[in-house]
């Protein structure tokens, strides 16, 4: 199962490769703005969800957001190390 960390490691790996398969890669191509309008749809969407929807379908909104922070991290050259440094 994947973790924040291992993702985070994923992502990281095929943004610096460029890989052009990835939806990733193109998500941090389309820059800052697209990015935070994500992660502020996927948050809206695990809200409405978790109000109400069931546990399995709010779980699936936050693996959402969880990926979509990860890819405005991404896309802001932000490390897991300078996010964990403030928790
Ligand atoms: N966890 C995710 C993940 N969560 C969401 N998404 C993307 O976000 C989309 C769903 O979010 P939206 O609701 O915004 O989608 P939409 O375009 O509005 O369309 P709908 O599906 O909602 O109709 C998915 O179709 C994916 O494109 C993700 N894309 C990738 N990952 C992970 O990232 C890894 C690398 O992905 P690639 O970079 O694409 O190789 C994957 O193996 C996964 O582990």
């Amino acid at each position: 199962m994947k973790t924040f960390d291992s993702l985070f490691a994923e992502l990281t790996a095929k943004v610096a490769a460029g890989d052009a398969d990835s939806g990733t890669v193109a998500a941090v191509r389309d820059g800052l703005h697209a990015a935070g309008k994500k992660v502020v749809e996927e948050a809206a969407e695990s809200w409405m969800a978790a109000e109400h929807e069931g546990e399995e379908r709010t779980a699936e909104e936050i693996s959402q957001l969880l990926y979509r922070v990860q890819v405005l991290m991404l896309a802001r050259g932000l490390t897991l190390d300078d996010v964990y440094s403030h928790l």
